[in-house]
């Protein structure tokens, strides 16, 4: 067995650890073959194998199958998960973890009636995180960050998108990204980052072309030659990016070898989906403005229409239409849009509870959009989102659950057991974890 170095706890591991969960009450989300998505009619199925095992081996899923065909594994750590339900961890495919202050000063304006539109003309919403954020060193950022990262691996996540965007500078945008990179470096999460300077219009510029101009000319060239982005987004909504810019943008993007993927859609119909379409969009998110014209643009499309309900939830706005696109025939995947602003919560089984309570969709079509479609929203679909055989050996174990539709049903509880990620065990509470 081969030691290592924990990157995130400081401590020597068994990277070469063989572990073996055994007496699985449902393995959850089990594809002999990993489709890049699943959509439509295809979402109400979600294949879970009873009474299972499942043998993890060097950081990946190695075999699993039923119980009594059980072959004779020689692990290093056995599991007992009678009663309990075995997950491939969530993959969350759009947040803005790196930022750094909560805003719940402004929770209170809203409560007392102000809208997230009239909160941010108000110096408040992004630019008040900007404010903050370009006033925070890298390394205090980092230390901020890693506790929700910590956090949601708690929740069940085992691969997140980090936007940047709370700096509106050169200097700040790289400094959130850097964040975001040492993030992947100091714990067991995979990262995937997103370039997000088109995310409102700093103050000091009088003439909003001459930032776009400093987005295009001197930030993603910037952040490109720091290797420091995998994709672009640009919040494409009214009183924020038109279309016309955000297109601009995204094709600035593209040149450096980033895929856009689009704020489109949140507050109002913005034409958000329509460019993310045009220019090959990985993915458009939010979504809670969706006419006819908009679902239409999305089929035949490989565009990723991702919903994050607990924006909605936190403003009071209206839901996606999440039953009216999956009877369209589209995929959806589900996000967290974990931020300070409009989403200040991390909690993928929510995420699930809210689209099945809010959005109507069945814990099926829920579990389906935070695993698998989540994970090709940041093309990670082929190595993470379902217990596939050489798929890397993120789980997670749940407690003791009548059912798999108990996760989204128990809004709001505790119900994750023990985390694996790399095949590390990361935490338990219900075995010990060997020294
Ligand atoms: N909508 C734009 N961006 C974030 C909110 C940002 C903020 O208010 O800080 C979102 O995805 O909801
Ligand atoms: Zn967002």
């Amino acid at each position: 067995m081969e030691g290592g170095y924990h990157r995130s706890i400081g401590l020597f591991y068994f990277c070469g650890m063989e572990i073996l969960i055994q007496n699985i009450k449902g393995l959850v989300q089990v594809r002999e073959k990993s489709p890049r998505w699943v959509a439509g009619v295809d979402m109400a199925h979600l294949p879970v194998l009873e009474n299972a095992f499942l043998h993890l081996k060097d950081g990946k899923i190695e075999n699993y199958g039923a119980m009594e065909e059980m072959p004779l594994i020689n692990a290093d750590e056995i599991i007992n998960a009678s009663g309990r339900f075995v997950f491939p961890s969530f993959v969350d495919s759009h947040t803005h973890l790196v930022f750094a202050a909560s805003r719940e000063e402004e929770f209170v304006y809203k409560i007392k009636g102000m809208s997230y539109q009239e909160i941010a003309a108000k110096g408040g919403g992004i630019l008040n995180s900007a404010k903050k954020l370009q006033q925070t060193t890298e390394d205090e950022l980092l230390e901020r960050a890693m506790i929700r990262a910590e956090e949601i691996i708690g929740f069940g996540t085992g691969a997140v998108e980090i936007k940047s965007g709370y700096g509106l500078t050169t200097k700040d945008e790289i400094k959130m990204l850097r964040v975001a990179k040492r993030l992947e470096e100091n714990t067991p999460l995979r990262v995937k980052t997103t370039f997000l300077g088109a995310h409102a219009i700093p103050k000091e510029y009088s003439d909003r072309n001459d930032y776009i101009k400093l987005i295009k000319e001197e930030m993603i060239p910037a952040v490109a030659a720091e290797g420091l982005a995998d994709y672009i987004d640009a919040f494409c909504e009214k009183g924020f990016f038109t279309p016309e810019e955000t297109e601009d943008i995204m094709e600035a993007g593209k040149k450096y070898g980033m895929r856009p993927k689009i704020h489109a859609n949140q507050l109002h119909i913005s034409g958000g989906v329509q460019v993310g379409v045009k220019t090959g969009a990985l993915s458009v998110d939010h979504l809670e403005s969706m006419g006819e014209e908009e679902i239409t643009a999305l089929q035949n499309t490989d565009v990723m229409p991702t919903l994050l309900p607990g924006a909605a939830f936190f403003l009071n706005m209206t839901y996606p239409p999440a039953r009216k696109m999956i009877e369209a025939g589209l995929p959806v995947a589900l996000a967290t849009d974990y931020n300070p602003g409009s989403a200040p919560c991390g909690k993928m089984p929510f995420m699930l509870s809210l689209a099945c309570i809010k959005m109507k969709m069945t814990p099926e079509e829920a579990i389906n959009s935070g695993t698998i479609n989540s994970a090709y929203a940041i093309e990670l679909q082929n190595d993470y989102g379902s217990i596939t055989k050489g798929k890397v050996a993120n789980v997670f174990i749940t407690s003791e659950i009548p059912s798999y539709a108990y996760m989204p049903y128990a809004f709001g509880a505790n119900l994750i057991d023990a985390t694996i990620l790399n095949g590390e065990i990361i935490r338990s509470n219900f075995f010990s974890i060997p020294e």
